[in-house]
Parts: C-alpha cells; structure tokens; sequence
C-alpha cells in the first residue's frame, strides 16, 4: 500500500469495483478495500443478485417440468437443496474468478487491500494499522438487512439474503415477513420448489412501489401458485422458535407455525466501523450519509456511491445498476475540470426489474414524479389478451401501462415518459422502451419498425397502432379518405 492514492474506494462491491476499475483504467492511482477476498462482488456477487437469480432460475425449471404434466409428462420427485445450492454457489464462483484480489492486481493492476477501512482524517484511511491518504475517497461500503426487533426473536434462528443460500434442506413451512422484492422473488422460488411459503408484509399489498394493479396482479399470480399472503399485518412477537404470533394494526393475533424464517424487511448501512466523524462526514436524521446532487458527503473530498448513497436528494435506488449510474456519475465528475460542467445525479431514466414470474418491469418517470413535476401526460393500458405470442405461450394476462406525452394532433409524435410490464420477460421486453425514453424516440418510430412474427416485444408495436388508431384526429381521417 502506497502512502498517497489519486482515489480509494471502500468496499468492492457493484459501486467500489465500478469506480476503481474505471478511474485505474483512465490512468490513476487508485486503491480498493474490502473486509476480505470472499466479499469483494459484494453483496450483488455473494448474497444478493447471483445467488438469489440462480435460485430462481432452478425453481423455474422445477415448475415448469410440473407444469407439463397436462400434456402427458409423468413425474415426480422432491427439490434436492443441497443440489441446488451447489449449482448457487458454482454460478457465483465463476463470477469470483475476475471478482476477486489477485485477479483485480494481477490484471487491472488495482492496489487491493483486505481489512476494514476507518477514516482518521478528511482524507486519511487507516487499514489493518496502517494509514495512507487520497485526494478522494469514494464509500461504497454498502448495506445490510433491517434487523426485526420483537419479543422472543432471541430464540429464532433467523435467515435474511446473508444466509439463505446456505439452506441445504427445503423447509417445509417458510415464513417470509416483508413483501418486497427479496421476498417475492425468493417466496416464489421456495414455493415452486416445494415449500409452503407464507409472506407476511406490513402494508396492504405487495411490492408497494409499483402501480397497485401490479401489485393485485402479481398476488393473484403467486397465491395461485400456493403462496400464503398475510398484509397489512406485522409479527408482533415469537412464541417460540417455531411459532409467530401476528396481528394486524388493531386485530386479532393469530399464530403462524413455521420451519424457517426468512426476515426481509428493508436495508440499513455500514458505517459503523468507518469513524465517519472523524473526517467530518455528517449523517441525516435516518441515519444516511447526507449528500448533494453530486454525491458528495458534507467533506468535499468524500464521495459516496451504490447503497451508501441513499442519503442523495435524488432518492434512494438500491440496485447493482444505481450503483453503476452513481459511478458514471461520478468519475465524469471527477475528470471534468470545471465544477460548473459536473452532473448531477437523476433517475429519470432509471429502471428496474423484479425477478419473479411474470417479472415487473419500471422504467423511466414514475406517476408520482410526473404528478410532484406538474407534468401533463396520459395513460396508456395495454393488454396482451389478443398478442398472438401472449396466447400462444398463455401469458394472456400480462399488462403494460405507459405514461406519455399527451397525443396532439399528430399522435405519430408521442413520446413515452415511463411505464411498467409485469409480464414474462418484462425486463427484457422493457429495454427498447428504456432506449426509446432515453433517446427521446416516438410512436412512429416503434409504429414504422417491422419486428419478425411472432416475437414477444412485438408489444411495444401494438401498444402503438391501437393508441394512434384511436388518437387518428377526425380531420386526419377526412384528409386521408378525401385523397383516397
Ligand atoms: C437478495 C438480493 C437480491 C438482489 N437482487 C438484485 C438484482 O437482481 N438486481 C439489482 O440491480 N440489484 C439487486 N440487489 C441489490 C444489489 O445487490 C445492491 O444494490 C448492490 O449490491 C449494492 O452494491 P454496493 O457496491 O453499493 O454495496 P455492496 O455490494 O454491499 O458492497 C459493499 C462492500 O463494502 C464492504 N465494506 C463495508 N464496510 C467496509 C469497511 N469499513 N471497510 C472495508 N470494506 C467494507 C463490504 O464487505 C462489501 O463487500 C439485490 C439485493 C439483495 C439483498
Ligand atoms: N430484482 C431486484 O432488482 C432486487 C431484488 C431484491 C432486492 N432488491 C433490492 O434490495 C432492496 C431490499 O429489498 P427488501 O425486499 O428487503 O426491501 P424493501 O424495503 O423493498 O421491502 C421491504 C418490505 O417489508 C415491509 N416491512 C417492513 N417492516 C416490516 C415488518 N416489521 N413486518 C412486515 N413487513 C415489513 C415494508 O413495508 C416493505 O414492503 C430493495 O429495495 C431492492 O432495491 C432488488
């Protein structure tokens, strides 16, 4: 380790690897920290995305082997764990070989250094005894799941995304309190595996930043597939290791027996260990670092980025790719010689996914921005009940909902705003939509491509013919008819 560093960044997780990797490739000297070997990824690579993607993709394969019993197929069987956490853990290990310390040296020629980073100075970083200084500092340390703190749960042995991928036998009743993306995307896993997974979540509908007919929607599907919704509720204690007393706001109690307990309510940070006074970096009253719209700390050399930039009046976005955006950010900042030039951090165009079946995808604008904006737009609804590739894989039931400009008298102009597909594959049908906001595209350019028959995002064509059809002005129709 070098006594001065161009920039250090804590943590190589999603943020830390992103920014070390790319101010080392423009020419700097950068230095990388992170607790030990087996944590660099992070949390996306070692509990998070990979793991919980892995399982998901296993589960779907169980499922859909069930699923095609109707036409003939005899099996049966029961989910072997331990296998699938094999193929789990040999997914991420493939990963970890370019996440990884000797890799990072060896080819990106990073300065790697395992142990815990705390600050000592404004711009002084002391690890495993030993101090050296940078002209930047980036925190990208993270977060961790929201501990549930109620009577009894000292006796629970309690599992979160830390060491759920460690299970090596299916429990028979999981209880998954939080119905959020964690929990919805590993409650249908389990459940499609074999579990009987019930999800106990405290406000009245699942995925709450979605649309609520999203939300509906999406239940409708997971309780279908078995899974046991208890809303608008909260664990209030534990009876004992296996049983949780639950009630709503002023309800009943009732008792819910369970195997294995999965809490997955939430995010908190890692700053414990950082000594951030000491280098003036200020917290706001929920506890997240208080940052500009340039993710910078209250210490002007101190940046943050990834889940420890939540604190940022833009939002917090907790994703692998926030993450990524908060590192683009910031080194076009950091190599910009004009302070007047840098960017400020937006999510206008962000977008994210949730994994479950059909998947959720949210992409650009949100109605609540749109509303707090003052921005007039419409709404667009579309139904995949007569999509020829929706029928001919029985998805008829998928939705998409846009926000676009309001039609005006050439509806050939409209350009979309942001929307949602909960669908199979709704994330990659999504993308072309996510490029058309970004690149300000418009109706006409989806209505003018020819997309082959019959593929999926054929979609994102017909939401346009039916919306110009029913948007044509009368006086258009007249003209057209009269040349005719
Ligand atoms: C179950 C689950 C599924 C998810 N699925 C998705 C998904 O599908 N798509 C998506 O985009 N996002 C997903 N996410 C979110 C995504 O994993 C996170 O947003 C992302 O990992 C955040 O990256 P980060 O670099 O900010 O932090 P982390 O990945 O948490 O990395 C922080 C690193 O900092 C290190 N660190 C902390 N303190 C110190 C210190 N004092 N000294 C040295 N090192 C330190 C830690 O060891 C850690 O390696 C998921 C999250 C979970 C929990
Ligand atoms: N596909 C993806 O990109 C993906 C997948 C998983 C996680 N993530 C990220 O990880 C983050 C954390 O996920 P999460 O699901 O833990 O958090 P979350 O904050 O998104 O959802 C937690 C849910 O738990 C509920 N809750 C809180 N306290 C409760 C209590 N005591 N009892 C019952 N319910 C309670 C909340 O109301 C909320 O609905 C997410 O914000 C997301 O950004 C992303």
């Amino acid at each position: 380790m070098k006594s001065h560093y161009d920039l250090i960044a804590i943590g190589a997780g999603s943020a830390g690897l992103g920014v070390a990797i790319a101010m080392k490739r423009l020419g700097f000297d950068v230095l990388l920290i992170d607790r030990k070997d087996q944590r660099i990824g992070g949390d996306c690579l070692n509990d998070g995305c990979v793991p919980s993607k892995a399982l998901i993709h296993v589960s779907r394969m169980i499922h859909n082997a069930r699923r095609s019993q109707p036409f003939g197929w005899k099996m049966e069987g029961a989910t072997d764990l331990a296998a699938v956490m094999q193929y789990v853990h040999e997914r991420i290990e493939i990963i970890r070989a370019h996440e990884n310390a000797t890799y990072l040296r060896d080819s990106e020629k990073l300065d790697v250094e395992l142990g815990t980073a705390r600050f000592v100075g404004k711009q002084q970083i002391e690890i495993g005894g030993r101090v050296t200084s940078a002209k930047n500092i980036v925190l990208c340390t993270g977060s961790k799941p929201q501990q549930l703190n109620v009577a009894g749960i000292d006796q629970v042995k309690v599992y979160t995304n830390e060491n759920i991928f460690t299970l090596d036998e299916l429990p028979e009743r999981l209880l998954i309190i939080g119905a959020g993306p964690i929990g919805m995307e590993m409650g249908q896993a389990f459940q499609r595996m074999g579990s009987q997974v019930t999800v106990v979540g405290a406000e009245d509908r699942i995925l709450s930043k979605e649309l609520p007919e999203v939300s509906t929607l999406l239940q409708k599907r997971l309780a279908e597939e078995g899974i046991d919704f208890r809303l608008n509720r909260k664990v209030k204690a534990f009876r004992d290791a296996n049983t949780a007393e639950v009630a709503p706001e002023n309800g009943e109690t009732e008792q819910i027996p369970f195997d294995v307990l999965l809490v997955a309510i939430g995010r908190t940070f890692n700053f414990d260990d950082l000594n951030l006074t000491a280098a003036g970096i200020e917290l706001d009253d929920k506890g997240r670092i208080k940052l500009n719209d340039y993710l910078q700390t209250t210490n002007e050399h101190v940046f943050a980025a990834g889940d420890a930039a939540a604190g940022a009046p833009a939002g917090q976005r907790y994703f692998s790719h926030a993450a990524e955006l908060h590192v683009s950010t910031l080194v076009s900042n950091l190599i910009t010689p004009s302070r007047v030039l840098d960017k400020k951090l937006t999510y206008d165009n962000f977008s994210w996914v949730t994994f479950t079946d059909p998947e959720v995808a949210t992409f650009g604008l949100l109605e609540e921005d749109l509303r707090k904006r003052n921005i007039r737009y419409e709404r667009v609804d579309y139904d995949f009940a007569h999509d020829d590739r929706a029928v001919i894989e029985d998805y008829e039931y998928a939705k998409m909902i846009l926000f676009t400009e309001p039609t005006g008298l050439n509806p050939f102009s409209t350009k979309i705003l942001g929307g949602t597909i909960i669908a199979p594959n709704a994330g990659e049908l999504a993308q072309e939509l996510i490029l058309a906001i970004q690149q300000k595209l418009t109706a006409g350019d989806f209505f003018n491509k020819i997309y082959p028959y019959p593929t999926a995002s054929r979609v994102n064509k017909s939401v346009w013919i039916d919306h110009i059809s029913d948007n044509l002005p009368g006086v258009v129709r007249k003209a057209v008819k009269w040349l005719y």
